[in-house]
């Protein structure tokens, strides 16, 4: 049986030719789209690049529509990542930049009132430009209300809020920062970049994977990323703009011990170079990489000022000192100091110290000891933490309760 193909004529050639150079050009065209993305939907860059060269122009349509379409659903995903552009929430237009060492931040009777009790109430923040302010306090004082009306996300009631860089200049990270399943993490991140800062180049999106521990996951699906994976994600798709003012929910609360001092590094090494206001209820994080504390509790601003003096104001800060050698003449050593409130002996080798402030505290035990023939075994702190201010400082405020729940 023979087979019989019908070639078309000269003339059919000639008027298919304009469909063969469209089906040629889209080919082209998807190929070299493919070989720019940072990543090719569902399947790997190779699967699509045999899908296209052998079934034109089939193939290359397919992948140009799967590929906007990604695009299109991720894009949704932009606005949460990044405070919103439209006019501020606030009852009072974003200002200019002031000088240096001016509040980037800046809040006056800010109210949310959700009834009941619940909400924010009168709140005068001051966030420096260049700290890294901890906003701290339990379940229910109002952080997450406070940092979504200053990312424009939520409205006061009332108040007025003035922030010192253009809204381009902030980005947001939500507490439980959610993306499609089905892009990979450069994806997200590439879509963040393209959304706030479309001049920047891919290696913005690299350089926000890689400070956030996402290098080696770029080109994973996010679907099966953990929680904590998710946060690291949420926070370098804020990052990849190149934020001024960067505010950040629970940034911490879902990552294991490792997990959470990295962030923190991250965190810490943004001061001076940008303005983070962050949110937790974790004292220990706060204290070690905030230099300014808001203490929130049943929507109030309890405290505001450095984490320092906050435990100064607060606390009389105590150590334990286990030492070797005449132990009595050393505590009298110590009640000789002017900042030493009181030097007990608790046991044959043991004082207990108490210091005005625990910068006293920190410069005075060491050069006691060292004029004295002590030598030191140990020194623990015994209430010279953050926590111990807190717990200090919210003793007579109506939110004790949920501050006793927020130790458990
Ligand atoms: N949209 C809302 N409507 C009514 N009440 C709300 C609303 N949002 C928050 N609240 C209430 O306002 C209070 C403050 O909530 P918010 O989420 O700001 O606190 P938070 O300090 O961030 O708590 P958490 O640490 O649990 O996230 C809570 O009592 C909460 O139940």
């Amino acid at each position: 049986m023979g087979i019989s193909v019908n070639m078309p004529s000269g003339s059919t050639a000639l008027a298919l030719l304009p469909l063969a150079v469209l089906a040629l050009g889209l080919m082209a065209y998807a190929l070299v789209h493919l070989v720019r993305a940072p990543s090719a939907p569902y399947v790997p860059k190779w699967v699509w690049a045999v899908v296209i060269l052998i079934s034109v122009p089939w193939g290359a349509l397919a992948y140009l529509l799967v590929r906007g379409r990604s695009q299109t659903v991720a894009d949704t995903s932009g606005p949460a990542l990044r405070a919103a552009p439209e006019p501020p929430a606030s009852p009072v237009p974003a200002v200019r930049p002031r000088a240096a060492d001016a509040v980037l931040v800046s809040t006056v009777g800010l109210t949310r009132d959700y009834g009941a009790g619940a909400g924010l109430f009168g709140v005068d923040l001051r966030v420096p430009e260049g700290a890294v302010y901890g906003l701290v306090g339990p379940n229910g004082a109002g952080k997450s209300t406070l940092l979504s009306i200053l990312s424009g996300l939520r409205r006061a009631d009332s108040g007025t809020i003035a922030v010192g860089v253009p809204r381009t200049s902030v980005a947001v990270c939500p507490d439980v920062p959610e993306f499609e399943p089905w892009l990979t993490a450069a994806e997200v991140v590439d879509l963040a970049r393209q959304y706030v800062a479309p001049a920047l180049g891919f290696d913005a999106v690299r350089e926000a994977l890689s400070s956030t521990g996402l290098n080696d996951v770029a080109d994973r699906r996010v679907g099966a990323f953990s929680r904590g994976m998710t946060q690291r994600l949420g926070l370098a798709a804020a990052l990849v703009g190149d934020p001024r003012l960067l505010l950040l929910d629970e940034p911490t609360a879902a990552l294991d011990p490792a997990g959470r001092a990295e962030i923190l590094d991250l965190v810490g090494g943004m001061r001076g170079r940008r303005t983070v206001v962050f949110s937790s209820h974790i004292l220990a994080d706060v204290q070690r990489v905030a230099d300014t504390v808001g203490v929130l509790g049943a929507g109030r601003l309890l405290y505001q000022g450095s984490t320092r003096g906050l435990i100064d104001e607060h606390l009389q800060p105590t150590w334990s000192l286990r030492l070797t050698g005449p132990v009595e003449r050393i505590a009298d050593a110590f009640r000789a100091q002017p900042w030493v409130v009181r030097a007990d002996l608790i046991d044959r080798d043991r004082i207990q110290l108490t210091a005005d402030t625990v910068a006293h505290g920190e410069r005075g035990i060491p050069s006691v000891l060292a004029a004295s023939d002590a030598g030191l075994i140990s020194c623990e702190p015994l209430a010279a933490d953050l926590e111990s201010a807190f717990l200090a400082l919210t003793a007579n405020s109506p939110a004790v309760p949920q501050i006793l729940e927020m130790r458990r």
